[in-house]
């Protein structure tokens, strides 16, 4: 019962891999490896297998220290700890490119080609909460997606766009210090994994992706800063998706190089004789053997599914070859002093910022195009964004819920009534399609603020002022994940009214609220229930 392969895609295969194609034909007799990867950003990996009910049966994904293979009768996503964001479902070649991405807390981060997310929450988990990450998708269905799993993953620190390349880089040229493209492709390396990938590559023909690939990978060289890292990945064989996009950009942009990664775990060498002689023409001997140092897992030589991927480095030379003075990045700065205020200029270590007193408030509303809250998808109007002031009702809630928030770093911004944290430092973002301005804390009403359920996912345990604490093998745990009101027991009874912190094995999954009866009303948004 094998994989029924393109006729056409066999013979291109054969004529690539000559002896070595039996080998690679027979990897599709075998069965797909299943990848989870610990959300670091909410616990540590060996607390996670203290909690985790199948954690005597992962073994270790070898290239990224919090991931594990798991056996497919495990079902992970169908736990509590799913719905607490503690992993994310991902494929283990797929791991690859955000690894080498080589992300440090405190960098400005861009993923540009992102949805559904599995590479972001990956590099947030990186950034640790320092920096920013900007996650960017051009399909605005697939940006729902791309969204909620940023959520999900409690990610503080994300910006979520829906753009083209060329607009963002139109506001953030050499801005940031880590770029992945994780391009769209042709799929080849995936039809072990999901044979209606099949279908997709006689749609999606290796060309057209090709010029897409072109296209995305310059405007990315553009919006890297000097001495930045960019990572260029995809889930295909085709040299014409790869290598000969590599060399296509090295021609172009003489400041961009090629780091080698380090061969491990079965990965093989990129093939610059694969390159044609029209893309090798304009290259040195150096740089074009310098292709040999991208990486190509093939699903015969590794415990995974077939992708690419080059490291690039942008040089810290200008066009004259003269070193330019290196950009102090977020991440040489202690967490005080790299905040900027709402102008962007940075603030001095003595004047720090706290978000929950921040009152330069900026309506992105007129960002927005056609006038829109890309979240909600309502229109905006302007009495109405004037009638609350998001700010103060948000600060009321804090106040009496969140007692540290006033410490959490970011400026507050509001779409209409609907108010986000946003890191320091991004330039505006006017014109631009935004999904997610920031962490989404919640709505300001006219007599209250309704905190969010990625606001509740983002948060720990501890920073809640009062919290309900449920076992994931308990039977509430599933009913309050399926929507349902709780009848409390009385030694689980809230000492005040109001909002509480739902948490399965100290981890939160959402907001309830206790208004004294007994009862726990369930706070649960429909979208986010479990099905
Ligand atoms: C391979 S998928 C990304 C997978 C994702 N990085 C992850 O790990 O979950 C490629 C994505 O590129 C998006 N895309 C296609 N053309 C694009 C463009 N011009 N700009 C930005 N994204 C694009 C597609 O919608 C698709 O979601």
């Amino acid at each position: 019962m094998g994989i029924l392969l393109p006729e056409k895609f066999r013979h291109k295969m054969k004529g690539l891999l000559g002896e070595e194609f039996e080998a690679f034909l027979a990897s599709y007799e075998r069965p797909r490896k299943y990848g989870l990867r610990v959300n670091t950003l909410k616990l540590e990996t060996d607390q996670f297998l203290r909690i985790s009910p199948f954690a005597q049966r992962l073994t270790p994904v070898p290239w990224t220290k919090e991931a594990f293979y798991y056996e497919e009768q495990d079902r992970p996503g169908k736990h509590p700890h799913y719905h607490a964001g503690l992993y994310y479902i991902q494929e283990p070649s797929a791991m690859v490119p955000a690894e080498l991405l080589d992300v440090q807390p405190g960098d400005r981060v861009l993923d540009l080609c992102a949805a559904p997310g599995g590479k972001s929450t990956q590099l947030a988990a990186k950034l640790q909460g320092r920096g920013v990450l900007v996650t960017n998708d051009n399909a605005r269905e697939r940006t729902k997606a791309l969204a909620k799993n940023v959520e999900l993953a409690g990610v503080r620190n994300a910006i979520v766009l829906n753009e083209e390349p060329a607009a963002i880089a139109r506001v953030f040229e050499g801005w940031f210090d880590r770029i992945l493209v994780d391009a769209p492709c042709s799929g080849e390396g995936m039809f072990r994994k999901d044979e209606s990938m099949i279908a997709e590559w006689e749609k999606h023909s290796v060309e057209r992706c090709s010029l897409m690939q072109k296209d995305i990978l310059q405007h990315a060289a553009a919006m890297l800063a000097p001495g930045g890292t960019l990572v260029y990945s995809t889930c295909t064989f085709s040299p014409e998706e790869n290598e000969w996009q590599i060399a296509r950009l090295l021609a172009d942009h003489p400041e961009m190089e090629v780091e080698a990664v380090e061969l491990r775990y079965g990965w093989a060498a990129g093939r610059p004789d694969w390159i044609s002689e029209e893309l090798r023409a304009p290259l040195s001997e150096e740089r074009l053997a310098s292709v040999a140092g991208t990486v190509r897992l093939w699903p015969h030589l590794t415990e995974g599914e077939g992708h690419y991927a080059a490291v690039l480095r942008k040089r810290l030379t200008d066009a004259s070859d003269q070193p330019i003075a290196e950009r102090q990045s977020n991440r040489d700065l202690p967490d005080e002093s790299a905040k900027q205020d709402s102008r962007g200029q940075r603030k001095s270590k003595s004047a720090p910022n706290p978000a929950g007193r921040d009152r330069s408030l900026r309506s992105e509303a007129k960002g927005a195009k056609g006038g829109r809250d890309r979240h909600s998808g309502q229109k905006l109007h302007k009495r109405e964004a004037a009638e609350v002031d998001p700010v103060a009702s948000w600060q009321a809630f804090a106040s009496g819920h969140l007692p540290t928030a006033s410490d959490w770093p970011g400026r507050l911004v509001a779409f209409g009534s609907r108010l986000y944290l946003q890191p320091y430092g991004i330039p505006s973002l006017d014109g631009l399609h935004v999904v997610r301005a920031g962490w989404y804390l919640g709505e300001a009403g006219a007599h209250r603020f309704s905190p969010s359920h990625p606001l509740a996912l983002g948060l720990r345990e501890m920073e809640a002022g009062s919290i309900l604490e449920l076992l994931s093998d308990e039977s509430d745990t599933l009913r309050y994940l399926k929507g349902e009101t709780l009848a409390l027991e009385p030694d689980r009874l809230p000492v005040a009214k109001g909002y509480v912190l739902v948490c399965v094995d100290h981890q939160p999954i959402g907001w309830g609220k206790y208004s004294g009866d007994g009862m726990l009303k369930n706070e649960l948004p429909a979208g986010w229930r479990w099905m």
